[in-house]
């Protein structure tokens, strides 16, 4: 079949319709499309290779959108797309206005989860069945497709417990196991599907559940997929269909990939899966290397991670330090709490994490980290507009949320030099949290400053007497507030840029500094309605400082997907847009949007 075949599968009905002795050629051909597609925007490539053969046998057994297909995190839904009628979408995926690399309910009926933080979907799977069965559709299917990785976290225990006394007659579990995270799964109950695996399991603890389970079932093997599927569905009660599939299948780069079978990648050649472009270094390159330094004089630091050793960098950490490096699976809530207990035995944790992900510990951090003021450090990369992976990934909400936590401290470097210099002063803290956040981006120049007054980091002075704008730059709006500050500065105002690096709490100097300009203008690289910003100007209203507060940061929206840098100026914090709304609030004084 040609590739605009692909394009003929408009709905899920095409599938069904197609002969079974059609569907082998059907998926090498969706897997060369895969490949083709996603080596040139980049996206997730492993992971959709890997359920090919799954996802045609899931269209054909169930009738989408009546009977609803979940797919946990969502980003292994790329074949899903392809048979809903999306497959000439693909040049645009996970670009401005194009394809979403997630379930869109924008996109399609079919698509229903967009979220993309894991182990959500048997908790929708039971509530979707729960609703169903009160409104008289009991007739509809509910299919949670989980992956091994995304089981490991604790939601899909809990959705697990309520699912096996609901009385569920529809509800079918699709358990995705490639025995990889992004790494080898890890934990007990990755033990437990390798013997499952292996036949060596006396039963499966699901049954001990009292769900039915069937498998390990080929999930390559379209036939053996077709009936355990089928008999499923005539289960009459909540059922695990065990899949055993391969991350990466089909694509030799993507097999062989120690790291990660090509998890989510890049711009790469489709022969090699590597990079087509040099990759400059990043700020998870800068803090990779600087805890593995800190590590070598620190023996009371322990580094955790929840599944994802490698993307938060602790790849060197953990082949020097083996014994001081934890995964705990897709698991940040007890990562958290796990950390706390180490703080409380006497270490200093670090907790490295995506910025959006600590989102699901933040009980934790308050409860068990904040409230018995334990020295831990949160690392959170991917702070900020992260840009592909759209709005459940945007590292928005850390600092809008993390300054209201008693005791905690949040740093910004806004340069390489500065993460270094602040991961050190965050893991010398011992009487409280600390947090510092970074963004998804190459680590850039560094940027000198011209002198620091009690750890405030002053980056220009106005070169007029009479100042006229403070801009308080959070971490990397340094750069386009010094470029602000040149534009500014060109039409005779004066303008002072400081970098606080501790944006949380609000450094005391700062309201008295305000006090001696005309105008303050902060601005970040997250959710102006809750971030430093705000906190600023409640602090210079609690010091009567009258000097006006404007806030430049990202709106209380879901912003969508598309390149970082495009993202920030469509959203105001690139240099121009800076100098605009300060020059506009300076001349008629009106609140920036
Ligand atoms: C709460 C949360 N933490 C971390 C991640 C990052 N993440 C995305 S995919 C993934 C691995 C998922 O493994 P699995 O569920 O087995 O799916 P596979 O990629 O193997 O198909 C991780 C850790 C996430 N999406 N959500
Ligand atoms: C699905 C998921 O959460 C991760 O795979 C994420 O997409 C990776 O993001 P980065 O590519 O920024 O590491
Ligand atoms: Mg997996």
């Amino acid at each position: 079949m040609t590739p605009d075949v692909l394009s003929l599968l408009a709905e899920p009905g095409a599938v069904r319709a197609l002969a079974a002795d059609r569907l082998p050629a059907l998926a090498a051909e969706i897997r060369a499309f895969l490949v083709d597609r996603v080596c040139r925007t980049g996206g997730h490539l492993g992971p959709n290779l890997g359920v090919v053969e799954l996802t045609i046998a899931l269209h054909r057994r169930f009738d989408s959108p009546t009977d609803a297909i979940v797919f946990d995190t969502g980003h292994q839904s790329y074949v899903h797309k392809i048979l809903t009628g999306r497959a000439r979408d693909f040049g645009r995926l996970r670009q401005r206005d194009g394809l979403s690399g997630y379930p869109s309910r924008a996109e399609s009926p079919h698509d229903l989860v967009e979220n993309s933080h894991a182990s959500t979907a048997l908790s929708y799977a039971d509530g979707l069945a729960r609703v169903f069965a009160l409104r008289g559709q009991s007739e509809r299917y509910v299919v949670a497709v989980a992956g091994d990785g995304a089981m490991t976290g604790g939601l899909c225990w809990e959705a697990m417990n309520n699912i096996a006394t609901a009385g569920h007659e529809r509800l079918v579990i699709v358990l995705n196991d490639n025995a990889r995270s992004y790494s080898p799964t890890v934990g007990g109950f990755a033990e437990h599907l390798r013997r499952l695996r292996s036949g060596d399991a006396d039963g499966s603890m699901f049954g001990q559940l009292g769900l039915d389970y069937l498998g390990p079932v080929d999930g390559h093997d379209l036939a053996a997929l077709d009936a355990a599927l089928a008999k499923a569905k005539r289960a009459g009660r909540p059922t695990v269909v065990h899949v055993v599939t391969t991350k990466g299948h089909g694509h030799e780069p993507s097999e062989r990939d120690e790291a990660d079978c090509l998890h989510a990648v890049g711009v790469v050649d489709p022969d090699t899966g590597r990079p087509v472009k040099p990759t400059a270094a990043t700020w998870t390159d800068v803090f990779g290397e600087e805890i593995a330094a800190i590590g070598e004089t620190r023996q009371d630091v322990v580094c955790l991670t929840a599944a994802m050793l490698r993307p938060v960098g602790l790849a060197a950490f953990a082949s020097r330090f083996p014994e001081r490096v934890v995964d705990v699976g897709i698991a940040e809530q007890h990562a958290v709490c796990s950390a706390a207990g180490m703080a409380t035995a006497g270490a200093h944790p670090v907790v490295c994490v995506y910025s959006t992900f600590l989102n699901r510990a933040f009980d934790q951090v308050v409860m068990d980290v904040a409230l018995h003021r334990l020295p831990v450090t949160f690392v959170l990369d991917r702070a900020g507009v992260t840009g592909p992976d759209g709005p459940s990934h945007h590292g928005m909400w850390d600092s809008a949320v993390l300054p209201v936590v008693p005791g905690l401290r949040v740093a910004a470097p806004r340069d390489a030099a500065g993460l270094r210099e602040l991961l050190r002063e965050a893991v010398d803290v011992d009487d409280g949290p600390t947090a510092i956040r970074f963004p998804k981006a190459s680590a850039g120049e560094d940027i000198p400053a011209v002198a620091r007054v009690d750890g405030i980091d002053v980056l220009h002075r106005g070169s007029r007497s009479g100042l006229d704008v403070l801009l308080v730059a959070a971490g990397v709006m340094a750069g386009p507030c010094l470029d602000a500050a040149r534009r500014l500065e060109a039409e005779g105002i004066g303008v002072t840029v400081v970098d606080p690096r501790w944006i949380a709490p609000v450094h005391p100097t700062l309201p008295h500094l305000a006090a001696r300009h005309r105008l303050v203008v902060t601005v970040e690289d997250g959710n102006r309605t809750g971030g430093m910003g705000v906190q600023l100007a409640q602090a210079c209203a609690d010091a009567a400082v009258a000097t006006p507060v404007r806030n430049l940061g990202l709106p209380r929206r879901f912003l969508e997907h598309g390149v970082r840098g495009e993202l920030l100026a469509a959203y105001g914090l690139d240099g121009e847009s800076v100098a605009r709304h300060t020059r506009e609030a300076l001349t008629v004084g009106v609140a920036t949007r």
